[in-house]
């Protein structure tokens, strides 16, 4: 059976003046290396896509993080400077890919933009400069040359025992991760489950209560590790089961005998 492929929702950027639809190496290479499983990167577009025909296509959707945010009218916040910088394209893209894949059970694996997204596509709202709170340590990305150093795993989160997240990643308790974001869920969506936070209260890493399937939200960045960090592997491996078991599903339904009526 060839390996199953994973809707990786692409950022733009712009590198000499060319527009590009773009997805950082460090997820494609955790999601082939250590969940087993191929990336179709889905170019982001403000309308056009066909979020049923792509998701046909594929067996999960991994949804990576990104330096732009997602853009507040979309959790009915008026837009600052501050909040920025938007990438209302991949915005576009991502935010219909949740809601779907959701709703038709593909796997689900959304990793520091990624959980903003889960949560805002499903109601909820973010918080921006959380470290300019009382009590809210600083999260952003080190101010360091190297992506090393940048990704380094430096905090401790802490992980509800019996939650999806502990099962994915092998334990509950004390994690020690990685952080580098300025923004964080402010009021979760009704339909996600708080399953682990930082010690000042940030929320951390979230299920989907009424999910299908796998289908869960990390602010830290467990795909910088996969190879090498025990929890981070175990949670590429666990979404690569998911996937792998969704593919299956969809190949014994393709070759399931039809009823004559379908085949006349
Ligand atoms: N922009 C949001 C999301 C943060 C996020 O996904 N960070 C990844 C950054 C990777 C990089 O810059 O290389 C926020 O700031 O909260």
């Amino acid at each position: 059976m060839p390996k199953p492929i994973v809707a990786v929702p692409a950022d733009i950027r712009e590198v000499e003046g060319a527009v590009w639809h773009a997805s950082p190496n460090q997820y494609l290479k955790a999601a082939l290396k250590v969940a087993g499983v191929m990336s179709f990167i889905v170019p982001a577009f403000e309308d056009g896509n066909e979020v049923d025909a792509i998701l046909d296509r594929v067996d999960g959707l991994l949804v990576s993080g990104s330096a732009t945010n997602v853009h507040p009218s979309l959790y009915g916040r008026p837009a600052t400077e501050a909040d920025g910088p938007f990438d209302p394209a991949r915005d576009a893209t991502s935010l219909p890919l949740i809601r779907r894949a959701l709703e038709r059970g593909i796997p689900m694996l959304a990793i520091c933009r990624g959980i903003q997204e889960l949560n805002v596509a499903l109601g909820g709202t973010l918080a921006t400069e959380i470290h300019e709170q009382p009590g809210i340590w600083d999260h952003r990305k080190p101010n360091v040359p190297e992506r090393d150093h940048m990704f380094a795993i430096r905090q401790p989160v802490f992980v509800e025992e019996g939650s999806c997240i502990a099962r994915y990643l092998g334990l509950s308790g004390e994690v020690q991760v990685n952080s580098l974001h300025r923004q964080a869920i402010a009021e979760t969506a009704p339909r996600l489950k708080v399953e682990a936070k930082a010690e000042d209260g940030t929320i951390e890493a979230v299920s989907v209560i009424d999910a299908k399937n796998f289908a869960v939200g990390v602010q830290w960045h467990p795909e910088y590790w996969a190879e090498t960090d025990t929890p981070s592997r175990a949670l590429f491996q666990a979404f690569g089961d998911a996937v792998r078991d969704y593919a299956a599903g969809k190949a014994s339904a393709d070759t399931a005998p039809k009823p004559l009526a379908a085949v006349r």
